[in-house]
């Protein structure tokens, strides 16, 4: 059942459809990414949420409340939603202690406890209580965002790229450790971020926006392993698109034959290969050859540039893939395929990344 219930939702900036249609559902307890590119309506559609922006039409409803009906609104402060911000927001002016309090109430006899409790659960050490903020790392200001949010007790979190600001490690650590205080104290929470990998290790649903539409929601393995079109595929990670004719359960490509599902009905598609379902092979195994043309090194990844052998004309091929021995510049291989191609549903017949 839907703990968090838009429906229809528009919002007009001029001419600028920010939010055109959009209805989502999300349960309660769990963690729904919202990801598209910049401009696709991820904020508005978060800031309508929390009651900072008004609606030109359609509703939201939280725990069977209602809290927006077109023009008509529950104030921000009545809605029991927390949110986090990319800055984290805090009052510079106040220490630690009074920026976690800020939620909580004055005369509370176990005020100070709380805010003990709250910096537990963050992971900060006590002896941090009565800095300023700028004398905090960003990483542990986001922490100290998160627990002057969670103070209030909140029905929902909201946190609006959140972790932005953070460099790549403490970023990933961040998000470990705010996924499992999330999880611990059972809070629905709503992520907009417009990094793919981020949403996709987040959540338990990830909604796609661009343009001010929402264009799919599902599970992490199914927007990226069957995502709705050949945009999303690419906004969501590297992939090799490719020309095919289907027949039988398995695609024809320029590559060789893979398989896809038995379901697919005959005719020309393009398909979708992931990075990492594709495997170089030695060139006797029966597949087209293709000539390394270029290696890059990037750390975890490579990037091949590969040329198909017997087709000259065809343009080149990009490869990100991993692995330790990654055959040299000049060198023939095939691809293997691990898993069934997903056939996209446009007809189109373009090619590749
Ligand atoms: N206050 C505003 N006045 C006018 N246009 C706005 C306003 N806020 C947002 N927009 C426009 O609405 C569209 C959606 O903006 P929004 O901030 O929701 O996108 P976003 O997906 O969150 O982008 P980003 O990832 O860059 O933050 C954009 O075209 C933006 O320019």
């Amino acid at each position: 059942m839907s703990f968090l219930t838009v429906r229809a939702l528009s919002k007009h900036y001029g001419p600028v459809a920010a939010l055109d249609d959009v209805s989502l559902d999300v349960r309660q307890g769990s963690r729904t990414a919202i990801v598209g590119p910049s401009g696709s309506g991820k904020s508005t559609l978060l800031r309508i949420i929390a009651g900072f922006e008004a609606a030109d039409a359609g509703t939201v409803e939280l725990d069977n409340a209602t809290l927006v009906d077109g023009a008509n609104a529950v104030p921000a402060h009545l809605r029991g939603i927390g949110i986090v911000s990319q800055d984290g927001a805090l009052f510079p002016h106040l220490s630690i202690a009074d920026n976690i309090a800020f939620g909580l109430d004055r005369r509370s006899p176990d005020r100070k406890k709380r805010i003990a409790d709250l910096m537990a659960l963050i992971g900060l050490d006590l002896a941090m209580l009565e800095r300023r903020p700028h004398q905090l790392s960003g990483g542990q200001q986001q922490r100290v965002a998160l627990a002057r949010a969670l103070a209030r007790q909140p029905r929902l979190m909201l946190l609006d790229e959140p972790f932005s600001a953070l460099d790549t490690g403490l970023r990933e650590q961040m998000r470990q450790a705010v996924t499992q205080i999330l999880g611990d104290a059972g809070i629905t929470a709503v992520l907009v971020t417009h990094d793919q990998a981020e949403a996709l290790s987040f959540a338990d649903q990830v909604a796609l926006m661009r343009g001010g539409r929402l264009v799919q929601r599902g599970t992490p393995r199914d927007v990226y392993f069957h995502p709705a079109d050949r945009e999303t595929a690419l906004f969501l990670g590297d992939a090799l698109i490719l020309p095919a004719k289907l027949d039988g359960g398995t695609a024809s490509t320029p590559l060789g034959c893979f398989p896809v599902a038995k379901h697919e009905p005959s005719g020309m598609a393009q398909i979708l290969l992931r990075p990492e379902q594709i495997q170089l092979v030695p060139p006797d195994s029966g597949q087209p050859q293709l000539e390394i043309l270029h290696a890059a090194f990037s750390g975890a990844n490579w990037t091949l540039q590969l040329r198909l052998i017997d087709q000259p004309n065809h343009p080149p091929l990009h490869l990100r893939i991993s692995g330790v021995d990654i055959p040299s510049t000049g060198s023939h291989v095939g691809l293997a395929v691990k898993g069934v191609a997903h056939v996209l549903e446009e007809a189109e017949m373009s090619q590749q990344q």
